[in-house]
């Protein structure tokens, strides 16, 4: 039996990296300095951990990160106030609100508050839409991640059947929405699918974005399939943590041509498209108000 590839997330983030840093010089020779403010409230452990490793990945790169840590009984109004000043300072052009956030605030409020142009979490509703008519937006950091992962391994997608396991804001439907935008047929698989396996068998490429631990073993695969495992998954075995994906990963390595692993797979590749989108914005936004045309008042 073949072994599959192994897709090495970590060192195509360091190549995505690498291109944020040639932007970042090329950006502060204008005179700007590319600034991410990252938004945690609560105090879920996992959250800070996320937000630590965004706020050490951008150091590296080169871009001024501000961290907001509000408390876990924090009021949906100050939080609102707090992204009108964000949105409203201009030496600001990334804003990441951690999710999920806390049950008394309404998720959907507080993203839709965001600048679509600060939103480089792609998750506002003018980005969605834009993502969905084909237009060039700020477009979600984990999907657009497997993107560059499955482009370096397969090349042109055109054509290829892509299935996607799960349906998500954050990551399934805009997953599905960048396939088709790189001409794949896409079949999305959800928790009411019948049969899934089945028609999971049918992809030359997988995307598993479900948060159930292995779930997807080589029954779900057509021998070749390239495997994109999303999941990120803490579990206890032989009496200690380990964090696992959505895919088997022993078994589906058997039959798929290509995979990633976890850790080590999409989520570094997460965090390098966090810090491109942060570029994109401040590119957005000085290309948007040149100094020229707009006074220092506004
Ligand atoms: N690596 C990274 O950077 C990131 C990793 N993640 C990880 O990815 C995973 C998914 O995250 P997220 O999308 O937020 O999760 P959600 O819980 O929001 O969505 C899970 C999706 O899986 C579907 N699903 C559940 N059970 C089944 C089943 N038996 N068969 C088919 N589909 C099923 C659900 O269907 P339905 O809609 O019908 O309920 C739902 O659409 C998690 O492990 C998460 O930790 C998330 C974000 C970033
Ligand atoms: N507004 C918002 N945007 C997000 O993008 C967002 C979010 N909220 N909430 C939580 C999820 C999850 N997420 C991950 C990012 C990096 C890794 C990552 O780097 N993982 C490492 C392992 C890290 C570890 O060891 O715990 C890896 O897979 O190799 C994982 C998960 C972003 N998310």
């Amino acid at each position: 039996m073949s072994t599959a590839r192994l897709i090495d997330g970590k060192a195509a983030a360091a190549t995505v990296l690498a291109e944020v840093r040639g932007d970042v010089d090329a950006l502060e020779a204008e005179g700007i300095e590319p600034t991410l403010a990252v938004v945690l409230v609560g105090d879920d452990p996992a959250s800070h951990v996320y937000v630590r490793n965004k706020v050490l990945r951008a150091g590296e790169v080169g871009i001024r990160s501000l961290e907001y840590r509000l408390g876990a009984d924090v009021s949906a109004d100050e939080l609102l106030e707090l992204i009108e000043r964000l949105n409203a300072d201009r030496d600001v052009h990334g804003i990441l609100v951690q999710l999920p956030l806390p049950r008394h605030i309404d998720e959907n409020a507080v993203l839709e508050a965001i600048d679509p142009r600060k939103d480089v979490d792609g998750f506002h509703s003018e980005n969605v839409g834009g993502l969905s008519q084909g237009r060039e937006v700020l477009t979600p950091c984990t999907p657009t991640g497997c993107l560059r992962l499955l482009q370096d391994s397969l090349g042109d997608l055109s054509g290829l059947h892509a299935v996607v396991v799960g349906r998500s804001n954050i990551v399934g439907k805009p997953m599905a929405a960048l396939l088709l935008q790189a001409n794949c047929s896409v079949t999305v698989l959800h928790s009411r699918s019948r049969d899934a396996a089945a028609l999971c068998r049918q992809a030359d490429i997988v995307v598993a974005a479900v948060g159930r631990p292995r779930m997807i073993d080589a029954g779900w695969l057509k021998p070749g399939a390239v495997v994109i495992d999303v999941g990120i998954n803490r579990i206890e075995e032989d009496g200690r943590s380990r964090l696992v994906g959505d895919v088997d990963f022993a078994s589906a390595s058997a039959l798929a041509s290509a995979i990633t692993p976890v850790p080590g797979g999409v989520g570094p590749m997460t965090i390098a498209y966090l810090m491109k989108n942060t570029l994109i914005a401040a590119r957005l936004q000085h290309a948007a108000a040149p100094e020229a045309v707009c006074p220092s008042t506004c």
